[in-house]
């Protein structure tokens, strides 16, 4: 079977946190998310290889982990299948970053034992999602999705962390906290620093960088419900 790879970064320090790993972007995705920083790469590079074409062309003389990231990477089910397993037989642990859209993918993952860590985005307030990244699904749809793939892992024992990159204008604290109530059983919860750089949606590219002092207090909100609580910025992760 072939792989549809965007790109591979070799080594990364900031994917797979505490590890150095080497991040494979697959091609596609589902949602259209405004901020995002990596959509227009990924829809515009599209490269077809086998899994073996795919480990041969990372250079694995640093990184002690894989992170399979995209676009979406559950989309091609197969492939992140057969990207873990592969993974898995040379020892490394292996990370996977997801919308959280298919959950049955992240299942077969944890249920094979070929999954650590799952990171899943929560975009923003559940009633905002179909409009604000453009899916299919509702928000309580997404909502349950979400919440399958925590009690999975949670159930066996793959470190479950759910993220959100927090977008000045377009989201609130009130975002931040319904999303910490709902995913409270998560191992960790990250408040992701926007960078407006890249932005998928010109008009996102306008916007500011959110400071890390209004990070931090949102941390503190997310605090009330989640036992671990992180700001990820540009300066570092901070615990709060
Ligand atoms: C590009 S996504 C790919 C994986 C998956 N599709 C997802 O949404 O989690 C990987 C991470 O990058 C983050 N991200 C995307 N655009 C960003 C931006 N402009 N600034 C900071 N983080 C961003 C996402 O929120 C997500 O946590
Ligand atoms: S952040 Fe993830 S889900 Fe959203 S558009 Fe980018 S790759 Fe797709």
């Amino acid at each position: 079977m072939k792989v549809i790879v965007s790109g591979i970064v070799d080594l990364s320090t900031i994917d797979y946190p505490k590890k150095c790993s080497a991040v494979i972007f697959l091609h596609g995705c589902n949602m259209r998310c405004p901020y995002c920083h990596n959509l227009n790469h990924i829809l515009g590079h599209k490269k077809e290889m086998t899994v073996e074409e795919l480990f041969n062309n990372i250079d694995f003389f640093f990184a002690d982990a894989i992170v399979i990231s995209g676009g979406e990477p559950t989309l091609q089910k197969d492939a992140v299948i057969e990207i873990a397993k592969y993974a898995k037989e040379k020892g490394f642990p292996v990370k996977i970053d997801t919308n959280g859209t298919r959950p049955e993918v992240i299942e077969e993952l944890v249920k094979n034992n070929l999954i650590d860590y799952v990171a899943i985005d929560v975009k923003c307030k559940f009633d905002k999602y179909k409009e604000f990244v453009k899916c299919k699904e509702d928000g309580e749809e997404i909502k349950k999705k979400i919440l399958k793939i925590i009690d999975l892992c949670k159930k066996n024992n793959v470190f479950v962390e759910c993220r959100t990159t927090f977008v000045p204008m377009v989201m609130d604290k009130e975002d931040i906290e319904e999303i910490a109530k709902t995913v409270k059983d998560c191992d960790l919860y990250a408040i992701q620093q926007f960078e407006p750089k890249d932005a998928y949606d010109e008009e996102f590219k306008k916007l500011p960088m959110p400071k890390e002092d209004e990070l931090k207090e949102l941390g503190k909100i997310a605090k009330k419900y989640v036992d671990r609580v992180v700001i990820r910025t540009i300066n570092g992760v901070f615990e709060i």
